[in-house]
């Protein structure tokens, strides 16, 4: 039977050291806010939505919700960002990506100012990570991933990682985190011949696929460690992983579930991002 890498376990211990940090900005009169940008009404950032706020109260940050229909116009989400990058209470701001269509994403990841940028979009930010400088921001979700990781003290030095994704989202940073980590790095993708060959004979697999249940048993060995952050509903509109769960349960060594895995972290670790930059700011 695999042992299971619970997602609560992580963000609780995540949570219990932010407690200390926002009571001292707190105590110097800075209460950590978070602005939420969302164009439309996607499931996936509604769930995200829910487990920010809901994560935010319970640390004492603020949150402050910007609800704008999906026919926005790029030149006026500028206008909302720059209002968020000029307010003195806001210390961080996050929009829900994908954009709708007509949104010109690239001009949106350069209007969010750094210092304020807690999901790592501007491209200025996301360059300090392929540099291997760790101290700014990390985006959520592959930070999420490397956490439950280092909380479980699964060690990655040395280790063959195999990542399937090489979006600039999850898996070309979860690389880059990883190699700073001193793991050795596959990044495999939609192309990838002979995936189950080399997923076999990695000691760790990261997989962002996006198909329900893809993954079964001849993927992995009794040794395998997986971190699942795919996302997506199976044939009965359940919330499914990219791994086969019940298929592979019994033969692998460690396994995060889908849901209360990765994505029960992430809204941990970009409040952490808040907080951090609340700091900087200080
Ligand atoms: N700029 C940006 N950054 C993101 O990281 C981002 C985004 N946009 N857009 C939307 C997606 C989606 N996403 C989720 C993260 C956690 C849960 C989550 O908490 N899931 C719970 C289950 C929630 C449920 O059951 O509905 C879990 O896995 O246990 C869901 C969805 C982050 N995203």
């Amino acid at each position: 039977m695999a042992e299971i890498l619970r997602g609560k376990v992580v963000a609780d211990k995540i949570k219990e050291k932010m407690v200390e940090r926002i009571k001292k900005l707190n105590d110097k009169g800075i209460e950590p806010t978070l602005a939420i940008v969302r164009l439309g009404e996607d499931p996936s950032d509604i769930s995200y939505e829910k487990g920010i706020i809901k994560s935010a109260e319970k640390l004492g940050i603020k949150t402050v919700i910007k609800e704008e229909e999906v026919s926005l116009k790029t030149e006026e989400l500028v206008n909302i960002i720059e209002e968020l990058n000029n307010d003195d209470k806001i210390s961080g701001i996050l929009v829900f990506r994908p954009l709708p269509k007509g949104i010109d994403e690239e001009v949106i990841s350069k209007t969010i100012s750094p210092e304020k940028d807690v999901d790592c979009m501007n491209p200025l930010n996301l360059a300090k990570i392929f540099e291997g400088d760790m101290s700014g921001f990390a985006p959520g979700t592959p930070k999420a991933a490397i956490e439950i990781l280092i909380n479980n003290n699964i060690d990655l030095e040395g280790k063959n990682v195999v990542v399937i994704n090489r979006s600039l989202v999850v898996g070309k940073p979860l690389a880059m985190m990883l190699l700073e980590k001193n793991a050795t790095v596959t990044i495999c993708h939609s192309r990838t011949k002979d995936l189950d060959k080399i997923t076999k004979d990695a000691d760790i697999v990261m997989t962002a696929l996006g198909r329900a249940k893809f993954l079964d048993e001849k993927y992995f060995n009794k040794d395998s460690i997986i971190i699942d952050i795919g996302v997506s509903m199976d044939e009965d509109g359940k919330m499914s992983g990219d791994v086969d769960f019940e298929n592979v349960e019994d033969k692998v060594a460690k396994i995060t579930p889908v849901p209360r895995g990765v994505g029960s972290v992430t809204n941990t670790v970009l409040l952490d991002n808040v907080v951090k930059g609340c700091e900087k700011r200080a």
